[in-house]
């Protein structure tokens, strides 16, 4: 089949029958009719139409090496640098189109796929059934266009113990039965972007395992269609308020719904069971697959289209309301392309020192990229700081569309700006209102922060204590989840309106002590060069 179009991908969502859990309701039909759903679904099926339009075809595409249909380009196994340059320019193309606020396009989950589709030396180190699988795997996602979404971490009910640990294990999402035919998973994962309009659920390696017998149910990485029965999405509120684009230029298209992942009793089949039973292979899984280093090749060429996105903006905000000569205002600008130019920089660096991997597929340069994974997540966190700078109270001074037919002599007079009439001015603000301040800029601003670390707590070993970093004060440490339990916790509670104490019938998780301290001072970067000497640095 190959490429699908935008109308084929929306009729198999209709026809899927997944189960959602959104404001109070369960949604398991209809899906591009659901408010909640109906904006997203049409942005992701713009993006598959535009593999059909010339303008983007060639960027987009490539001859499939088995049917000779046309398949997406994040599926091409990079052999040569032009094989990578074409991989950037299809990311680059979705990535433009949507200004890099779509974090989950298909080709961040087939990049990983393309990766672990040729990694038989990693494979036959288990069992190289496991490598075919995938293949095989590989091969239906790109021949069927699928969108995949993924889950990898525990659930956030106690970081001061692992995954595995919590509430004895029952919590994470782990492997309860073994069939003969395949495995039965229960537990939960904590988060899946896109999981609602997404065709595919990948559970990779979530955590470090610590190789003993007692991490085997959680050794496992599977794939499974989004609405196999017992595969349950508690979806949050989306931050689309349902205006139009013209009030809601960003939100309104660009919501990707996140939703906590709930595996009841879901049986895998063994063909989509990738690996079993191997915690230092599940360990290894991106490091030593190539996939992370594919993965971060998409996600650092969509944020130099987001960096690009933020100077564009706040260049345009500088002009129209003629702030752009003072020197503080240049000095945010210079910023911002600086940083535009340092992430470009990063990709063209990480492509050219890149270098065939055992299998012979020619894989961007880690060193490098593991750089800009770590640079952006905080560089970014500046975008909208700079926004906010120069509107100023020009993010409140927004009358809605609707207002231009009726205020429209007042806004053509009191909102024009020094190169702009009133109601071009006012897109531009809502623009930068959506960028900034919006519940969608903070959860982009989240999003980009936090999606692709890994805090130590994942993969701490077994019986391990948090302990406060020397560098931090006392004074900036607070007590860990015990101390706040048992001392402040009922009172926040009561504060909140939220009860007291703990429901009787909900197992609780245990684990930490009254005396855990936890470091605030952030999350843990992932590890240069696989120097790091504790394994969870590893992990993508
Ligand atoms: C918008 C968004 C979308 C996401 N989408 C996905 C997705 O599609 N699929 C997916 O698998 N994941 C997704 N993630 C999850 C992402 O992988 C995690 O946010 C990331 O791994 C951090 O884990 P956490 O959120 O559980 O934070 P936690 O580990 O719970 O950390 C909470 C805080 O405690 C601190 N902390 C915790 N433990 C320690 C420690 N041992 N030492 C010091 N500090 C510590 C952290 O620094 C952090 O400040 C998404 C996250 C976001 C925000």
């Amino acid at each position: 089949m190959g490429i699908r179009t935008g109308a084929q991908f929306l009729a198999k969502l209709d026809a899927m029958r997944p189960h959602l859990v959104i404001d109070g309701e369960v949604v398991s039909e209809n899906l591009t009719r659901h408010p909640a759903f109906r904006q997203l679904a049409l942005t992701y099926a713009k993006l598959f139409d535009m593999q059909h339009d010339p303008a983007h075809r060639d960027a987009l595409t490539y001859e499939s090496p088995t049917t000779g249909d046309l398949v997406n380009a994040s599926f091409l196994v990079p052999r040569t640098p032009q094989d990578l340059a074409r991989r950037r320019a299809a990311t680059a193309t979705w990535s433009e189109y949507s200004n890099g606020f779509l974090g989950r396009t298909a080709d961040y989950m087939n990049a990983a796929l393309t990766a672990l589709s040729t990694a038989k030396t990693f494979f036959a180190q288990g069992d190289p059934v496991f490598g075919e699988r995938i293949e095989a795997y590989y091969e239906f996602a790109r021949e069927n266009d699928l969108l995949a979404t993924h889950t990898l971490i525990p659930p956030q009910v106690n970081r001061s113990v692992s995954g595995s640990e919590q509430l004895g294990g029952q919590l994470t999402a782990r492997i309860v039965e073994e069939r003969a035919d395949g495995i039965v998973i229960s537990g939960a994962r904590m988060l899946a972007t896109v999981a609602p309009i997404a065709d595919e659920l990948l559970v990779f390696p979530s955590t470090v395992l610590r190789g003993t017998p007692e991490d085997a149910p959680y050794s496992f990485a599977v794939a499974v269609a989004n609405d196999a029965p017992g595969l349950r999405y508690l979806c949050r509120t989306g931050l689309h308020n349902g205006g139009n684009t013209h009030d809601e230029p960003l939100a309104a298209r660009f919501d990707e719904i996140d939703a906590v992942v709930v595996f009841d009793e879901v049986f895998i089949p063994n063909e989509r069971i990738f690996m079993l039973g191997r915690p230092e292979l599940c360990n290894a899984w991106y490091t030593d697959t190539g996939a992370g280093a594919l993965m971060t090749h998409q996600v650092v060429t969509r944020t130099v289209a987001k960096s690009e996105f933020y100077l564009g903006l706040a260049s345009e905000i500088a002009g129209a309301i003629g702030i752009d000569g003072f020197a503080h205002i240049q000095e945010d600008l210079a910023e911002l392309i600086r940083n535009v130019e340092i992430g470009k920089a990063l990709v063209v660096a990480a492509e050219a020192q890149a270098a065939p991997s055992v299998d012979g597929v020619l894989l961007p340069h880690w060193e490098t990229l593991n750089a800009a994974r770590n640079w952006y997540p905080k560089i970014s966190q500046r975008f909208p700081e700079i926004i906010r700078k120069f509107c100023a109270s020009g993010l409140m001074a927004l009358p809605g569309e609707a207002d231009l037919e009726v205020a429209t002599e007042d806004i053509a007079k009191y909102l024009q700006g020094k190169s702009l009439t009133g109601s071009e001015r006012i897109r531009l603000f809502k623009l930068a209102y959506d960028a900034s301040i919006t519940g969608f800029s903070g959860r982009q601003a989240l999003y980009e922060y936090f999606f692709f670390r890994r805090s130590r707590a994942h993969g701490r070993s077994h019986g391990e204590q948090l302990r406060p970093r020397a560098d931090v004060p006392a004074s900036a440490r607070i007590p860990g989840p015990g101390g706040l339990r048992n001392h402040r916790g009922n009172a926040f509670a009561q504060d909140a309106g939220l009860p007291a104490h703990p429901a009787p019938d909900i197992p609780r998780a245990r684990g930490g002590t009254a005396e855990t301290q936890i470091d605030v001072s952030g999350v843990t970067m992932m590890g240069y060069h696989g120097q790091s000497t504790l394994p969870s640095e590893r992990s993508v």
